[in-house]
């Protein structure tokens, strides 16, 4: 289970991104996060992967506040995360079971073992006789299906996706709400925002919406 609690997020300027946002979301939950460009979602998503640091309020996991956690701690802590994040994009010069094994190199998992479980990620979303190719010679819907593959390789108990579906034609964004739903299926608890709502209707367990850092709706 993760709860915010009171949560905020001041940029200089300042920006209000994100303002008292009270938030439990049970492990196994499939959640929707809506509102407009600038609303908060993303950074929302940074805080609670422990990518960013809260100016108050707390984030925490079964009960544990994540800024305890210290050095140490975080980095094992971010692995409970898939992300699904715009601002990072495929590798271009790296091939599609190079970029899928990165999280895995870094974790510091042997090569071997490490290429192994690419396979696995990437016959799980239908990539397998990509994986030596380099992403600019994929279609957008492959890209992102190989950015799910990435995020997913490690076994995350989270994934947390930033507009998943964007740019995407019916089909192919059909087929990335599949590859969730599945991973949702097996037991993983799913943050996706959206401006695709109707996509995701069949799947969602519960709609939050934010406006202007706020929790403006919450329901299920
Ligand atoms: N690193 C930063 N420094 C300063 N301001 C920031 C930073 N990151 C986000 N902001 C500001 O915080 C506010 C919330 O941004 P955020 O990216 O969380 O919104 P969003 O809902 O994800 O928007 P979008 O749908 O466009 O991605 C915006 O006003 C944004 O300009």
């Amino acid at each position: 289970m993760i709860r915010c609690e009171k949560l905020a997020k001041i940029y200089p300027g300042p920006v209000a991104a994100l303002v008292d946002v009270d938030l439990t979301i049970p492990a196994g939950q499939f959640l929707l996060v809506c509102g407009h460009s600038g609303a908060g979602k993303t950074t929302l998503f940074r805080l609670i992967a422990g990518l960013e640091t809260p100016t108050s309020g707390t984030v925490s996991v079964n009960e544990h506040d994540v800024a305890r956690l210290g050095r140490g701690g975080l980095p094992y802590y971010r692995r409970r995360f898939g992300l699904v994040l715009s601002d990072a994009p495929l590798l271009p010069q790296r091939t599609v079971a190079e970029n899928v094994a990165l999280p895995l190199l870094l974790a510091g998992v042997p090569r071997r073992q490490a290429f192994e479980r690419v396979a696995l990620a990437l016959e799980r979303v239908g990539l397998a006789g990509r994986a030596h190719e380099l992403p600019p010679t994929l279609s957008g819907g492959e890209q992102q299906r190989a950015a799910i593959a990435r995020a997913v390789v490690h076994r995350p108990s989270v994934v947390i996706a930033d507009e998943p579906t964007a740019q995407l034609d019916h089909d192919s964004a059909t087929e990335v709400v599949r590859l969730l739903r599945a991973f949702h299926a097996a037991g993983v608890t799913m943050i996706i925002a959206t401006h695709d709502e109707a996509l995701f209707s069949s799947v969602a367990q519960r709609r939050i919406v934010l406006a202007h850092g706020r929790l403006v709706e919450d329901a299920r």
